[in-house]
């Protein structure tokens, strides 16, 4: 498969050695200053790069008829831009704020403990999350997908990051040294608390995961998630 990586940072540079390693071919890496050529030729295309750079990547792609997967976060609030060009362009198109395996089971067990805990209102959520010192956005989209599984499950309206409101999740969000990514969400009463970890320990997963839902994706039409990709409920 050929695959183009827009964004040749940290993450693109362990998904190229993972492609490799799968037996792929790279035609295209774009970091912040060249061009777009060798895009159309890719049978899919990796985006791992900044919050303000992926939307131009992801519509590069669609309007070049690549298929997309992207990790980028930060970048949310052009989500709806991007669903509808890619039903426009009849695109493919896999976004997750983060593609490893461990992460996608905690997404889910995440989501079974915010429905176990609805009905016992003595308990309130919070989370932490905890990344390196180089990452742009705060808080992370790992701790956002997060949230929006408790919202989803529970009578919990939204997020914040530092203010502390009722009806909100309270997200603290932490850069120390080269963390690549440690998430907790605890539920915490006068009596006791819950709490559920993952700890990622390098970007492997993050990478494996991104290369298996490209693998996926390429030749596909339409709009998937991981859960698709992994076949979780
Ligand atoms: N979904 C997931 O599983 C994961 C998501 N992420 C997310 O992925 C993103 C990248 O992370 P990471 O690799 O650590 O970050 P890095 O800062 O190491 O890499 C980002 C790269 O993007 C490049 N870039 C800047 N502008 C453009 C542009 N216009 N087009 C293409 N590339 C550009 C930068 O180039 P230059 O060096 O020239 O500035 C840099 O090489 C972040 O948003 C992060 O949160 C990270 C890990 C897992
Ligand atoms: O910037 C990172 O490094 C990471 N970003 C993603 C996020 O914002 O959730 C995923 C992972 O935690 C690493």
């Amino acid at each position: 498969m050929k695959i183009a990586l827009l964004g040749y940072g940290k993450m693109g540079k362990v998904i190229e050695r993972i492609a490799l390693e799968r037996g792929h071919e790279i035609v295209l890496k774009k970091d912040e200053f060249n061009t777009y050529d060798g895009l159309s030729t890719a049978d899919v295309a990796i985006d791992f790069s900044v919050p303000s750079a992926a939307v131009h990547n992801i519509s590069a792609s669609f309007n070049a008829n690549v298929p997309v997967v992207s990790g980028t976060t930060g970048w949310l609030e052009h989500y709806d831009e991007m669903i509808a060009l890619c039903n426009e362009k009849k695109g493919g198109f896999i976004s997750s704020s983060n593609f490893s395996l461990g992460v996608n089971i905690f997404f889910g067990l995440n989501e079974y403990l915010a429905k176990i805990m609805k009905q016992f209102d003595s308990y309130k959520v919070s989370m932490e999350e905890i990344h390196h010192i180089h990452k742009l956005d705060a808080p992370s989209g790992t701790a956002i997908s997060l949230a929006q599984g408790v919202i989803e499950n529970s009578n919990y309206t939204g997020w914040s990051l530092d203010e502390e409101k009722s009806s909100h999740i309270r997200i603290d969000a932490k850069r120390i040294g080269e963390v690549p990514g440690t998430h907790t969400v605890n539920y915490d009463s006068a009596i006791d608390s819950i709490e559920i970890k993952h700890t990622a320990h390098n970007r492997e997963g993050f990478a494996l995961g991104a290369v298996i839902a490209a693998e996926w994706l390429a030749g596909k039409q339409g709009i998937f998630t991981m859960k698709d990709v992994l076949n979780l409920q």
